[in-house]
């Protein structure tokens, strides 16, 4: 199962047959394995690096500090989670990761670490949104939708920054313990961003682990649970987990999660149904199924501490 590289430069210029092209290839990688590498996307360089220069600090605070700004609701979705504070494969050891969730960046007016921190994630947010739109319309065309069909559905409500920070030199211990567990996304469309440490892997349909290579310039974009719903199973919601970090580098890691405003209706697209393939999933809203998803994974890591 290879994971395709699209090139995006071309989508604002006068090419006619660009947008064409590029639905396409999309509606391919996300039909066979539901990820793709994206390159051309107009995402500031400064300000990714930027992004990920606020995640090191603060990651590297005191514990104190960190707490000052913790997540305490799935409905805020907001603030720092400590080191197995999630648990997304409850099979599995909670994750050797913690992490900065930041739900519609641009509105949210409490818990920000500090006035540096806020203006670079909500800068680094705006672009991000700036290219997810581009591929949010790519993705409709291929869905035989008009262009802003999901960009009008992804106002920001559930738009949510993530910074993500995997230590090193913590030794596993076990030999089932993973960084991130297996997990298929929760919404729409997933952008994740490296930063030179690989240790994302996808499943093929076979079972096998791959490896996600980190390429430079490259944005991996997956699909998630809501999209493959829309499209009826069309696109895939791919398991994905990431390894431990090794004992002598950390990863870090943003994803850019984008997830329908709460009360979207999803309900299977006009184009993915049909006499031969009738909707195999119940309509359902997009704010309850991701809520409901975001709190299983806290409750988890609840869970096993409590046994521990
Ligand atoms: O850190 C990564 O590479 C992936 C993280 C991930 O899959 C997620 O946060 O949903
Ligand atoms: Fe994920």
């Amino acid at each position: 199962m290879a994971i395709p590289t699209i090139d995006f430069s071309c989508f604002d210029s006068a090419d006619p047959c660009c947008l064409e092209q590029l639905a396409s290839q999309v509606d391919q990688a996300l039909r066979n394995s539901g990820f793709m590498m994206i390159t051309g996307l107009a995402i500031d360089e400064r300000s990714q690096a930027q992004a990920f220069e606020s995640a090191k600090q603060f990651f590297a605070l005191p514990a104190v500090d960190k707490d000052n700004s913790r997540y305490t609701n799935s409905g805020d979705n907001f603030g720092y989670q400590q080191l197995q504070g999630e648990h997304l494969d409850p099979t599995a050891p909670a994750d050797l990761k913690e992490a900065f969730t930041m739900r519609d960046a641009i509105n949210q007016r409490n818990h920000w670490p500090n006035t540096e921190f806020r203006t670079s994630a909500q800068s680094f947010y705006q672009q991000c949104m700036f290219g997810a739109q581009q591929v949010l319309t790519v993705m409709a065309l291929a869905l035989e939708l008009p262009g802003d069909f999901f960009n009008q559905r992804h106002l920001g409500e559930n738009i949510t920054l993530r910074y993500l920070h995997y230590p090193a030199s913590l030794q596993p211990c076990s030999e089932r313990q993973l960084g991130a567990g297996a997990h298929t996304d929760y919404g729409t469309i997933t952008l994740l961003f490296q930063h030179g440490v690989s240790g994302l892997q996808v499943q093929d349909k076979q079972g096998n682990w791959l490896d996600v290579p980190c390429i430079d310039n490259a944005i991996v974009i997956n699909t998630g649970d809501l999209m493959h719903r829309w499209s009826n199973g069309r696109y895939r919601s791919t398991l994905h987990r990431v390894k431990p970090a090794s004992t002598e580098r950390p990863r870090y890691a943003i994803a850019f999660f984008v997830d329908p405003d709460s009360d979207i209706a999803i309900e299977c697209l006009p184009s993915c149904v049909s006499e031969q393939q009738p909707a195999r999933f119940v309509p359902t809203t997009a704010g309850q199924h991701i809520q409901d998803k975001i709190q299983a994974s806290l409750d988890a890591a609840n869970a096993a501490k409590e046994y521990s």
